[in-house]
């Protein structure tokens, strides 16, 4: 352990404590060493881990850590969960969204070590390499027995174009090998590009003479690669998984190579690792490496390192750049959304201090320029995170606020509509209670002029932020007067008001912005008085 610095947050210096559970490259750890007290511990059991981590605030993890519901629920302080590497399949990603834990994964760190063992692993399928050395090292010289196949004008079947997959296809072009591609969530424009013919899974397992997968291990990528498929394969296709175990189906495969349907296959991946006890380390036409992909000194430190700067970042209130449980802000975004963010969160911390009864609906309206704002999803997040928390026992952030509201069987609807009321940008959130309704709508002019614009459709120009007193009132001589008179006996300073109104002489609504917090006895006092219908006291 290390002793350390800790991490200066709004005037304060916390310690926090962060477990490493796999081996991550040293200068990963370093960095978390300079302000947080790190514990590298690679050798914990579950159950070892479910005990130690109620002492840490975050987890980073590889591929070797499984970090279950129980670990999650057991990290009473866990504040982030780092993945140094790419699939997050160990994680219960979930479970720490319940819980409101940013997870977040390095994604492509290790996407050229990965290509590259994949290459590797497929130059060494086509040329039998691994077998040849180990059968040269018994000291036998059988060069007629690992005869091999050329690459060159060989189709090869990438499943997956995402990172991996796109990089193989450069690579393999080079090769000279006919790309052929699937993958439901790329265009066949997009794949023309990279000079892969884009077609369904059943097309291609028909045509390839290799075929590789790059999927992460989903729910719809589970067996994709099934006896069914292999059935209709040629004869003789080799076969390579540098993805994960499970998206070919290893029984399947096992038979299609033991009949000969399926010439070889390489495997750095299992559907359980390690895989002492697969039948498939017993057969000779299958090369394998143990969880190789991302083994290099490169990549291990590029994965070390992001993971580390996120987790410093969360810890520090920021976001984490590649959390994989809270919508990615897109890179264009990042300057624009902040302040309606912060809009949206005071909109629905003000709201939820001007109604009572149990919230049944939220409804949110995108005006004006908002209307084609491709990025409102992130504001909606931040109004829940704003009107809920305050209410909730549970803590309300970015990254559970969705979960929480559905839980609840709190309807959120969010519409956009091009009429702005005047303004150029316009947020609307309605919340209706099992006995009221209320409206507040704000508008950002500028990142430093955010402005709250209504409220219960009584136009304003509110600044949302501190304490405020927000009153409905009959419109007649007096009435204000009489508020400030008992804010001034009991020495609370007014530093702001404004009044609105609809008719002169009916009801109005009064914001009397207050230097300090307003007692509740202070606050009956103005709501006894004659011709003062309500008041409320809200801090933003
Ligand atoms: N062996 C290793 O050490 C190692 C190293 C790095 C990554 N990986 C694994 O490699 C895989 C790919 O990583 P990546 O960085 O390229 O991920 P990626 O997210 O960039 O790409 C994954 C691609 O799979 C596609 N996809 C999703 N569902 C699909 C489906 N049902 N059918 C077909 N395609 C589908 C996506 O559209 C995406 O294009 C992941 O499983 C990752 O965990 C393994
Ligand atoms: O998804 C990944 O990034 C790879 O599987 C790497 O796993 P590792 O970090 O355990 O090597």
């Amino acid at each position: 352990m290390n002793t350390c610095r800790g991490v200066y947050i709004l005037g304060f210096t916390l310690q926090f404590k962060v477990l490493v559970s796999d081996p991550l490259a040293e200068e990963g750890v370093a960095i978390l060493r300079e302000t947080c007290d790190v514990d590298v511990r690679t050798d914990l059991t579950e159950e070892q881990l479910i005990e130690a981590i109620k002492d840490y605030d975050a987890i980073l993890v590889r591929s070797g850590t499984q970090v279950t519901t129980e670990v999650i629920e057991a990290g009473e302080k866990l504040k982030f969960i780092g993945r140094a590497g790419a699939g997050v399949d160990n994680i219960d990603t979930e479970a720490a969204t319940r819980r409101g834990i940013p997870v977040a994964n390095a994604p492509s760190g290790n996407t050229l070590a990965a290509t590259e063992h994949t290459i590797a692993m497929m130059c060494s399928l086509a040329r039998n390499i691994p077998q040849a050395t180990a059968s040269l090292k018994k000291k036998e010289w059988k060069r007629s027995k690992f005869m091999g196949v050329e690459l060159n004008e060989k189709t090869l079947g990438i499943v997956g174009l995402g990172r991996i997959g796109r990089e193989i296809a450069k690579r393999a072009q080079a090769m000279e090998m006919k790309i052929v591609g699937f993958d439901p969530f790329v265009t066949k424009e997009h794949a023309a590009q990279i000079g892969v013919e884009l077609m369904e899974v059943d097309d291609l397992v028909k045509v390839a003479d290799f075929i590789t997968v790059h999927t992460p291990l989903t729910p719809e990528t589970t067996h994709l690669i099934n006896a069914e498929r292999i059935a209709t394969m040629k004869d003789g296709v080799r076969m390579i998984n540098c993805a994960r175990g499970g998206i070919i189906d290893e029984q399947a495969m096992y038979d299609g190579l033991v009949s000969g349907k399926i010439a070889g296959a390489a495997l750095d991946v299992f559907e359980s690792e390690p895989p002492f006890e697969s039948p498939l380390l017993a057969l000779d036409n299958v090369i394998v490496t143990p969880h190789l992909g991302a083994s290099t000194v490169e990549a291990q430190k590029n994965v070390a390192v992001s993971v580390a700067k996120q987790c410093l970042a969360v810890f520090a209130g920021e976001p984490a750049k590649y959390a994989v449980n809270v919508p990615m802000v897109p890179p264009d975004r990042q300057e624009q959304i902040p302040p309606f963010a912060f809009l949206g969160e005071k909109m629905g911390k003000l709201i939820g201090q001007l109604v009572d009864g149990r919230i049944e609906a939220i409804e949110i309206t995108y005006g004006g320029e908002l209307s084609e704002n491709r990025t409102n999803h992130f504001i909606t997040r931040s109004i829940l995170k704003g009107l809920l928390d305050p209410i909730l026992r549970e803590p309300v952030n970015f990254v559970n606020a969705e979960y929480v509201t559905k839980e609840r069987g709190i309807r959120v609807a969010e519409t956009v509509t091009k009429a702005d009321a005047g303004f150029k940008n316009l947020i609307t959130l309605k919340v209706t209670t099992d006995q009221m309704e209320e409206t507040v709508s704000g508008t950002v002019f500028s990142k430093d002029r955010i402005r709250i614009v209504s409220i219960g459709g009584y136009t304003m120009d509110m600044v949302p932020e501190g304490s405020v007193i927000i009153s409905r009132h009959l419109d007649k001589p007096g009435v204000i007067g009489r508020a400030s008179t008992i804010l001034g006996e009991a020495e609370i300073n007014i530093a702001g008001m404004q009044v609105g109104r609809v008719k002169p002489g009916e009801e109005a609504i009064m914001v009397l912005n207050v230097d300090a917090d307003v007692p509740a006895p202070v606050m009956d006092e103005i709501r006894a008085k004659v011709g003062i219908f309500s008041a409320r006291f809200a801090k933003l």
